[in-house]
């Protein structure tokens, strides 16, 4: 068995707010496999992005292990590739050199870069924009330049915190649909974090449930829709319907949880 691509034994993590310590993850056990695609859901709340930070590197966890291809997670792990709800692309550069800003950080001279910038424009549907400015480009297209940015650096991970959700819903299916062009064959693994239960399983080869504050496994669903995918087309299917009732069953439950305990802590 190949070593996993992320792997997280009893991962807890607990803030210190001002009105005392708070656990936001707790016990977390979950493994990823290279090129597995991992969506995870959960009431608001509940430590999904915070999740996300521990394999980032970006916190670490208060006990327990992060483990990312086999090495303890110190610091940020190479190979990491992420994307927001907010995309990270900067207003005064154009398309080409946002999408360049990745190589040439890695080291790439900036003929180097721009070719590999310019190649991934043209992947993500944005050949002709190359000099065109974020404030000149619609959120659709952004997005494109985020996945370009991201997809540009090889990523062997992708973790994604609701990259989609600012969208309008016809947007979001055109960019989910072009995440999965982009990912299939890659290689990559992925988490990918979401409120919308309809893209989790359009998306994922497994469904992650976790619980209300503090986040634990509540279930895994494995989805064994075919692929390649056409996201709009799949959610019309019986065998998706199916998944959808036994996976919002699960999570029905989580998110009334939250609901009482935001009322009772008056949120
Ligand atoms: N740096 C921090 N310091 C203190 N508390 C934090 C910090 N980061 C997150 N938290 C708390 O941890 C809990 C989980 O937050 P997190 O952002 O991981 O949830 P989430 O599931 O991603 O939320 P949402 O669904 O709203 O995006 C929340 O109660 C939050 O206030």
């Amino acid at each position: 068995m190949s070593t996993p691509a992320i792997e997280l034994r009893e991962a807890t993590k607990r803030f210190r707010g001002s009105s005392g310590i708070m656990t936001a993850v707790q016990d977390l056990t979950i493994s990823i496999r290279p090129g597995e695609f991992v969506a995870v859901v959960g009431p608001t709340g509940c430590g999904k992005s915070t999740t996300l930070s521990l394999v980032a590197g970006l916190e670490p966890a208060s006990s327990g292990e992060v483990i990312v291809h086999g090495e303890p997670v110190r610091g940020i792990p190479a190979g990491i590739g992420y994307m927001f709800q907010q995309d990270a692309i900067l207003p005064w550069r154009s398309v080409l050199d946002n999408v360049a800003t990745g190589p040439r950080y890695r080291g790439s001279s900036k003929k180097d870069a721009r070719q590999a910038a310019a190649a991934w424009v043209d992947r993500v549907g944005l050949a002709g924009f190359e000099g065109f400015y974020p404030h000149q480009l619609s959120g659709g297209m952004r997005k494109r330049v985020a996945l370009a940015q991201t997809l540009v650096n090889d990523p062997r991970i992708l973790l994604m915190d609701e990259p989609f959700s600012a969208l309008d819903v016809q947007t979001r299916g055109l960019m989910q649909d072009e995440l999965l062009r982009l990912w299939q064959g890659s290689g990559a693994a992925v988490i990918f974090v979401t409120h919308d239960l309809e893209e989790a399983i359009a998306l994922a080869d497994r469904v992650v449930v976790l619980t209300a504050v503090p986040a634990t496994m509540k279930a895994e669903f494995a989805i064994d829709l075919p692929r390649p995918r056409d996201v709009e087309a799949i959610r019309l299917t019986t065998a998706f319907l199916e998944i959808y009732r036994e996976v919002w069953q699960s999570l029905r439950d989580e998110v009334a949880r939250a609901r009482r305990g935001a009322t009772l802590s008056g949120n």
